[in-house]
């Protein structure tokens, strides 16, 4: 077995306090500009984390934990402030529910964007056109502005191009709970055949049914660190028990 992902003393920091008072930016200038102005908080504290390939990993944990700030940095749309993160192979999925997207296009149009964002060539994805449409089930509305669209439909036309760029890395947020249910049903069955095909799975999420389901292990975040790493049954029996 080789290694997916490689996380290694992963920090990240974002600023606290944005706005300031007139009084306080001219104490920090009179001092000389001395310390920094904006407070700053850990998102990500020092995260290891190694993932071996066709793994199954929930990422858990209580809002802010930082489990999404984590997906961002595997997904490389966010940069560690410290740290490393390496990847082994194609990585795609949800990530944002309208991300890679552009709301003036049509679905059509998007999808040749999206898919050419997610490395596909424009053959590629001429090749698989039928089946990203038909996996959508976006139907006639295929040439409508997406702005036009549900936001379920967005998920559908997104999921379809993501599943369709053969990722070895596939890393879903949340988000398929815009989805119904006949067809979050349709993409747990895709993301199943894609984990039978030996690909890596990285599942962000709060529904434990679901997770329970799709992955073996669960990684439990908390205040940007990694308090548990076992199987998904004791990392949830652990947020359970907090
Ligand atoms: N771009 C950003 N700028 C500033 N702060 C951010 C940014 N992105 C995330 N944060 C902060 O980082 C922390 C972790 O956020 P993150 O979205 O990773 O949490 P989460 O575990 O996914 O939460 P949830 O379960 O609510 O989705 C939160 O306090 C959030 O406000």
């Amino acid at each position: 077995m080789s290694v997916s992902i490689e996380i290694r003393k992963l920090d990240k920091r974002f600023v606290l306090r944005h706005t300031r008072s007139i009084k306080e930016a001219a104490l920090w200038l009179v001092k000389g500009r001395k310390g920094d102005l904006s407070r700053k908080f850990a998102a990500l504290d020092d995260v290891n984390l190694t993932v071996q390939q066709g793994e199954t990993v929930a990422l858990l944990g209580f809002n802010g934990s930082g489990k999404s700030t984590l997906l961002k940095h595997i997904s490389g749309v966010m940069l560690p402030d410290a740290g490393s993160v390496r990847v082994r192979g194609r990585v795609a999925g949800l990530i944002e529910v309208g991300a890679g997207f552009h709301p003036d296009l049509s679905g059509r149009d998007n999808v040749f964007l999206n898919g050419s964002i997610l490395g596909m060539t424009e053959k590629q994805i001429r090749q698989q056109f039928d089946s990203i449409v038909e996996f959508s089930e976006i139907g006639e509305f295929i040439d409508t502005e997406v702005r036009f669209y549900s936001s379920g439909m967005y998920l559908r036309l997104a999921f379809a191009v993501a599943v369709h760029t053969d990722p070895d890395i596939f890393l879903i947020d949340e988000i398929l709970a815009v989805g119904d249910e006949p067809f979050q049903k349709k993409c747990l069955a895709k993301i199943r055949e894609l984990n039978a095909a030996g690909k890596t799975l990285v599942v962000v999420s709060h529904d434990f049914d679901m997770v329970s389901k799709v992955c073996e292990r669960g990684v439990v975040l908390e205040h940007g660190r990694i308090v548990k790493d076992g199987s998904v049954s004791e990392a949830i029996t652990h947020l359970r028990a907090v």
